[in-house]
């Protein structure tokens, strides 16, 4: 079962704004509207302006020296308006982010710097709200120490500010050496200190959809994982100074190609760049005291150059433009009945397609032709609106083997449909049945049965009981197309999605998972782990001679409904619950995974994934690091995402274990899930949080000696009883 549902309209082509940050001494005296414009006619979209000027620095600086008070009260403040750098006018204030003063010190260990601090941000805030500013740029926290000083100011002014949003501007990461040459040299730069710093202040503040980051790239890029770190994080702009371009061979400014990388990736989720320090390189590049305008503008053309070389979106991306990080319910296609829309958009993936008649082909091709020439008998269940029939009918074709083809579909307007396309394309080569696939009673057993009942995370569409209640009719030597299908998951960070979850302010938000295009989210582990299989036909349910022993949940509800809507369908008995039928315990699972985290980060939840062997060699993933082998391009299922509903924070080399369980009552069917979060200290000893946790880590740099396991944090068990479930009856 395609998990992703969507109206598709027609992508929007990205718009892409460079800004420009004028040096400092450019801009001393106040900028008019036609300063701002001639910019902007320059080529730049945007222009990053300080809002108040050096003069107002040194008349706050002299009145702190003088009489603190009259700056710490607002309403004895003086008034700032001579001081700015623009007047209010509404046609550029789209094309204004306001700077906020580069010298206030909002995590000053003195309470009266602090104090004074947060005056001025509030006095700049409010300014350049009036003048319609949307964002004011401020700068990030220079004391780990004193974060939480930090935010107070910043959510202080974003209290007393109503409508301005603030941009905290931060390196990506330390500078400094990579790794210690020897034992006296300097510490190991942290990498993750300043998103760690990041963390810290949004989860202070109480305003997460006013407040994003504006990232410095540095010259020296940081390791990947701190790049994917930030692209977890709401990223407004990212600033370049023209000083980290280099020169090619004819002395023109390029970036390298790791920042051209880095770049494209920015670009293709997020639209604003800021040029700085343009003329100061300028003057560097061309030799020159006074570069010319022409000069300074060739940064400007290499960033317009990008934007007309970027990667075009893949066929994921095409695909899901728009629905990004876009919360869904999964899909029931067994209680509801689908839409003709949501299978149109199914049938949009020309490799599931591809993939589903490349095993069809092979199935046939090796199966040995029935006696007297008959033709080999197929069923695709759950048909919809027949696209696998048509994949049957080729593969046939191309195979030379004549087949005959059941299609058995519930949903009795996608039935409607298949008859139409029987009548005016299959004609006597294919029979529609009008059924719930697990109180089918056919005339002739079927050699090969052809299903597409998977979910984001495999079994979540209740594959498992179908094909089960379905197996019967198969022959004993028959084939089931998929063959198996096993469900993957890995620990990840998402800020966004987790409010957007808790936004939703609905009982139960965090007991259900969401279907979801991930783009804010960064895997926390390196590696993605199976949590178990299913395969068909499935060993526990009675031999196919048997029929109908096998166990049928729900059929007999289902009927009731057919018979309600008045259609008659086939002669197949109405199956009566009885133990035998009713049992599902072979489909419950359990797994516990552990999860290395080398780099600290906060786990917001769980992603799932899912991979198929159709037959054979012929296989589907959308595991992102198994797609592109097994089926690349396939853009039919979206991830899913477990939730959890605290976030827990993880240290470097900790451990994640999640547990998680597929659960039945014979009613229903339900994921519940749990996790937990252990810190490794090297030591030998066994410690008292978890005795027999005692273990040999992982990690290479403690590999050879034992670490104790310490407990960190739990969270609670979610959806315990299937409030969330998926009803078989
Ligand atoms: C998206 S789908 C796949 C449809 C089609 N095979 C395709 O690839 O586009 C799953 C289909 O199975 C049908 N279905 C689900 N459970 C069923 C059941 N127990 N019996 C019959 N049809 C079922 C749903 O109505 C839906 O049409």
């Amino acid at each position: 079962m395609s998990e992703v549902s969507m109206d598709h309209g027609k992508p929007m082509s990205p718009t892409y704004y460079i800004g420009l940050q004028p040096e400092m001494s450019s801009i001393d005296t106040a900028i008019d509207s036609e300063g701002i414009l001639s910019s902007v006619t320059d080529g730049y979209d945007v222009l990053s302006v300080p809002i108040t000027n050096p003069r107002f620095r040194s008349r706050v600086s002299r009145i702190s020296q003088s009489d603190l008070s009259t700056v710490i009260v607002p309403h004895v403040a003086p008034p700032i308006y001579p001081e700015v750098n623009f007047a209010p006018n509404t046609t550029y204030a789209q094309h204004v982010f306001g700077l906020c003063a580069k010298w206030i010190e909002l995590d000053s260990a003195d309470p009266r710097i602090a104090g004074v601090s947060t005056q001025v941000l509030k006095h700049e805030l409010s300014y350049a709200s009036f003048c319609g500013l949307s964002y004011v740029i401020v700068p990030g926290p220079t004391r780990r120490n004193n974060v939480a000083m930090y935010a107070e100011s910043l959510n202080n002014a974003l209290a007393a500010v109503p409508y301005i949003n603030i941009i905290v501007h931060l390196a990506m990461a330390e500078s400094g050496v990579e790794e210690p040459s020897s034992s006296d040299a300097p510490a190991p730069v942290d990498s993750m200190s300043i998103w760690d710093i990041w963390n810290s202040v949004r989860t202070i503040c109480d305003y997460p959809s006013r407040l994003s980051v504006g990232l410095q790239l540095p010259a020296k890029l940081p390791p990947q994982s701190v790049v994917s770190r930030w692209f977890a994080e709401p990223i407004t702009v990212l600033f370049i100074s023209a000083k980290i371009f280099l020169s090619n061979p004819k002395g023109y400014p390029v970036l390298s190609k790791a920042h051209q990388y880095l770049l494209f990736k920015y670009l293709k989720i997020k639209p604003y760049t800021i040029l700085q320090d343009v003329r100061e390189a300028t003057q560097i590049r061309t030799s020159s005291k006074l570069p010319s305008k022409q000069d300074e503008r060739a940064y400007l053309i290499y960033m317009r150059h990008l934007h007309t070389i970027l990667p075009s979106p893949t066929a994921v991306e095409k695909f899901g433009q728009g629905y990004q990080d876009y919360l869904q319910n999964p899909l029931q296609p067994l209680t509801d009945n689908l839409e003709s829309g949501t299978y149109e958009v199914f049938e949009k993936d020309p490799v599931k397609y591809a993939q589903y008649e490349k095993a069809i082909f092979k199935a046939l091709s090796e199966r040995d032709s029935n006696p007297k020439g008959q033709p080999i008998i197929l069923a695709v269940v759950g048909a919809g609106r027949g696209p696998l029939v048509a994949c049957s009918l080729r593969a046939s074709e191309r195979a030379n083997v004549p087949i005959f083809v059941y299609a058995v579909e519930k949903n009795p307007n996608a039935y409607t449909y298949l008859l139409q396309r029987k009548e005016l394309q299959w004609q006597s080569n294919v029979e529609v049945v009008f059924r719930d696939m697990r109180t089918w009673n056919p005339t002739h057993k079927v050699d090969i049965m052809i299903s597409e009942l998977l979910g984001s995370f495999g079994d979540n569409e209740l594959s498992p009981e179908c094909l089960d209640g379905v197996q019967c009719v198969l022959k004993s030597n028959g084939i089931m197309i998929p063959q198996s299908y096993s469900s993957h998951f890995i620990p990840a960070m998402s800020p966004k999605i987790f409010s957007s979850i808790k936004l939703q302010n609905k009982e139960d938000v965090m007991n259900t998972p969401y279907v979801v295009m991930l783009q804010a989210v960064d895997l926390l582990a390196p590696e993605i782990k199976q949590a178990w299989e299913f395969r068909h036909p499935s060993p526990y349910v009675g031999a196919s001679s048997s029929w109908p022993t096998a166990p049928v949940i729900g059929g007999p509800k289902q009927q009731q409904r057919y018979d309600d809507l008045g259609i008659d369908c086939s002669s197949a008995p109405v199956l009566q619950d009885s133990p035998a039928h009713i049992s599902n315990e072979h489909n419950n699972r359990h797994v516990k995974a552990r999860f290395l985290i080398e780099n600290r980060g906060v786990m917001h939840g769980f992603v799932g994934y899912f991979e198929s062997v159709l037959y054979g060699d012929v296989e589907l993933s959308t595991r992102p690091d198994t797609i592109n082998k097994k089926s690349k391009d396939m853009v039919s299922w979206f991830p899913i995402w477990f939730p959890i509903s605290t976030p827990l924070y993880v240290p470097d080399n900790a451990e994640i274990e999640i547990s998680i369980w597929r659960k039945t009552d014979n009613r229903k069917v339900w994921y519940e899930w749990s996790v937990e979060t252990f810190i490794l200290v090297p030591g030998s000893g066994s410690d008292a949080s978890d005795s027999m946790a005692t273990t040999t880590t992982l990690h290479s740099r403690a590999a050879s000696s034992p670490t104790k396991r310490v407990r960190l944090g739990s969270s609670k068990l979610h959806n315990p009883g299937g409030k969330y479930s998926s009803m078989l009856l």
